[in-house]
């Protein structure tokens, strides 16, 4: 994003638009796509209240469905490559709500494959870390009853703007750390809703070999309160010590809880798991994919510190391929391991059969 797009107050850029559209939807606000000549409107369920349900109901003249993503209807015994949309009118809140998240929930008796606007409107949910089950409705252009809702491009949601790629570093400081010892924290800001997010730099690493790298997705439960269910918390602090113990390197801590898909479905995730579910089949439940993962940012925060050529200290062949892509030189990987415990071993399995990470299990188990 150059200064004069910043500094123009009479446009709005595509991924200001976004933004925008975001925070209506998790209000609870309609948001509507301009497809060519149509207009969708569009709440996502996860935000809706009965009272809001009955009142876009109403508004849209009894003529709105519910979107459901392709894994969603794979769970409901439906296959469908792109979605599925649910007419509504006979469909009161509770019954919507089954469709989209009950586990098991109630196959609909009446559906039909979705459109691709309507995928649009769960691709806005998704970016709004909301599970992408939709209510949606063609409108009339300028019906009055949508007059104050704030209208998006879709075209603006595939596209990855300049300015979501764009990081500043706002501040880099030392923290001393237990075990560690002196680490700079590097403060970035940029990408989706302007966060902060943080590197953090163990040592004084060589910048001109490939630098030890980690990778950290965040984990709210496993990194700060020691949940057993998964091996979070131990990666990052052995992930640490095996920065610390190859001279120096860079820990990228991202912010993507629930593999991307925010701490409200990662705990609802929880729920199905609690009943039997693996990680994988519990998300596909709320509709999810497997990993919602980005790795821009931290391309991007590597090549503010210098960082082109890096070792990833890693089991996750996704991690490496999403820094390759985004153009860093990814020249070697390092196992990353925690402790196996009967609360994780599931957990384990599940990123070892289904999602092709390089653990060797067995052998794990059998340290224990
Ligand atoms: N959706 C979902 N996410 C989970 C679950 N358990 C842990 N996570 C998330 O999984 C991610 C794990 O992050 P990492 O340890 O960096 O990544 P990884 O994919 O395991 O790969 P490496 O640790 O690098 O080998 C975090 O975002 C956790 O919040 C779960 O049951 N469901
Ligand atoms: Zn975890």
């Amino acid at each position: 994003m150059t200064q004069d797009q910043c500094f123009d107050f009479q446009s709005v850029l595509p991924e200001t638009e976004v933004e925008r559209a975001i925070a209506e939807l998790r209000f609870g606000r309609p948001v509507i796509l301009r497809g060519g000549s149509r207009q969708l409107a569009t709440l996502a369920l996860d935000c809706v209240t009965p009272a809001l349900y009955d009142r876009f109901a109403h508004a849209t003249d009894n003529r709105h469905s519910l979107f459901l993503t392709r894994e969603r209807a794979d769970r409901l015994g439906i296959s469908a490559q792109n979605g599925i949309t649910v007419p509504l009118a006979d469909i009161g809140f509770e019954k919507a709500s089954r469709h989209a998240y009950a586990l098991s929930g109630d196959k609909p008796a009446v559906w039909a494959p979705a459109d691709p606007l309507q995928a649009d409107a769960s691709q806005l949910a998704r970016l709004a870390l909301l599970l992408p089950a939709m209510v949606t409705a063609d409108i009339e252009p300028g019906d009055s009853r949508f007059a104050a809702c704030l209208s998006v491009d879709p075209a603006n949601l595939r596209s990855r703007g300049a300015g979501r790629q764009h990081f500043q570093q706002v501040v880099r400081t030392r923290v001393p750390l237990k075990q560690i010892g002196d680490a700079d924290f590097a403060v970035f800001r940029g990408g989706m809703a302007q966060k902060d997010q943080i590197a953090i730099i163990v040592g004084t690493p060589d910048l001109t070999a490939p630098v030890p790298v980690r990778i950290h997705s965040s984990c709210l439960t496993g990194d700060l309160f020691g949940s057993l269910k998964c091996d979070c918390g131990d990666q990052l602090r052995n992930g640490l010590a095996q920065l610390k113990a190859a001279g120096g390197g860079v820990l990228i801590y991202l912010d993507q809880e629930g593999r991307g898909t925010g701490i409200g479905a990662k705990m609802r995730a929880y729920g199905f798991q609690h009943q039997g579910l693996d990680t994988i089949d519990a998300d596909a439940e709320l509709g999810l994919e497997g990993d919602n993962r980005r790795y821009e940012a931290a391309a991007a925060m590597l090549g503010l510190l210098d960082i082109s050529r890096v070792v990833l200290h890693t089991n996750n062949p996704s991690k490496v391929d999403g820094l390759r892509a985004n153009g860093i030189d990814v020249t070697g990987q390092v196992r990353v391991t925690g402790t196996v415990t009967a609360d994780n071993v599931n957990y384990l399995r599940t990123k070892t059969l289904r999602a092709g990470h390089t653990l060797e299990l067995e052998s794990l188990i059998a340290a224990e």
